[in-house]
């Protein structure tokens, strides 16, 4: 994989540690809204006016930043509205792509063979990191956002007017709770996974793992009682965490060495990722293939033979035994 600078393409190695041997997430560059009416969001510029069929979702099914971005275009029922490109499992020295291949859905938006190309489509002096989501405006020709926390917001409540699912997964009543699990959540789980994966010293790595099975303790006391996070409906909170979970026990318990502890030896949390993934239509959007072959396959400094483990063997379609 590599990085944007001023539009031209730079060969990196994937999860490159910094000063430290810290892995530091950088910002997302694009930080548009599509709004309801096309007015400003709470950044970036207005002009994004929800339409159908106006905007293009590019995913990676083995991304779990972009996985909510698929399961609120799901729980909103914006599939018509909102159509998809997904890049190949694959991340590469040319970054993402839609080489040919099980479950890719090619770039009918620009006929583009790499994500990248997308990003100085969208400003040809673009710097920064080529990642997924990205959600482009096929009127204006760019990109609207590649904030996946931004992304979800939108589909929340954008699309309502113009026949939306039914569903406010962030009220404001609930708002305050669910930045604050939203806070912790990202910090140590959902991005904690990734500091231990792609530290590049001992402590580094540990001052990511401790964090990480603190807040999966925490998180199993707090679902022994409760349905979901904030009670007994289901919040943006939930499948921001959900994502992570899901990947847990295929993906960060072998290949990040987050292995203190599986999901599976957590009942409450393992009942949750269940009851999360039997609900309707979020099993559609989840592809173990792409999943196990992303990420065992793109670090080979991780992983050199690039050999993709056929284990552990899950269950996720076990009665989940919640509610
Ligand atoms: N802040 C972004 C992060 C997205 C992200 O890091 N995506 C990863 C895939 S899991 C990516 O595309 N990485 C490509 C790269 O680092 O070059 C979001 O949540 O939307």
């Amino acid at each position: 994989m590599g990085i944007l600078q001023n539009g031209r393409w730079v060969e990196q190695e994937v999860g490159a540690a910094s000063a430290g041997g810290e892995f530091v997430r950088e910002h997302s560059v694009f930080c548009n809204w599509v709004t309801a009416d096309g007015r400003p969001g709470p950044t970036g510029e207005g002009g994004f006016r929800a339409e159908a069929g106006r905007y293009r979702l590019y995913v990676s099914l083995a991304c779990p930043w972009a996985h909510r971005t698929l399961i609120f275009r799901r729980l909103k029922g914006l599939e018509a509205m909102i159509p998809i490109s997904v890049v190949h499992w694959h991340l590469g020295p040319d970054g993402w792509s839609f080489e040919p291949g099980e479950g890719v859905i090619p770039d009918a938006a620009n006929g583009k063979r790499l994500l990248r190309d997308i990003y100085t489509l969208a400003d040809p002096h673009c710097s920064g990191k080529v990642t997924v989501p990205v959600l482009w405006d096929t009127q204006r020709r760019t990109i609207v956002s590649n904030e996946s926390a931004d992304i979800i917001r939108m589909f929340n409540t954008a699309f309502d007017a113009l026949g939306a699912r039914e569903g406010d997964y962030c009220p404001a009543a609930l708002r305050e709770e669910i930045d604050r699990f939203n806070e912790r959540i990202y910090a140590t789980v959902n991005n904690g996974v990734y500091r231990a994966g792609f530290a590049g010293t001992q402590d580094a790595y540990e001052r990511a793992v401790r964090p990480l099975f603190e807040t999966l303790d925490w998180l199993e006391e707090r679902l022994r009682s409760s349905r979901y996070l904030c009670g007994d409906r289901i919040t943006e909170a939930d499948w921001r965490l959900f994502t992570t979970l899901l990947r847990f026990d295929a993906v960060y318990v072998g290949h990040f060495k987050c292995n203190l502890r599986r999901l599976a030896d957590y009942p409450a949390l393992w009942g949750y990722a269940r009851e999360l993934y039997q609900w309707p239509g979020v099993r559609d959007t989840v592809d173990f293939g792409h999943i196990k072959r992303h990420y065992y396959g793109s670090h080979r400094h991780l992983n050199p033979s690039g050999i993709v483990p056929l284990g552990p063997v899950l269950d996720f379609e076990a009665p989940h035994g919640r509610g």
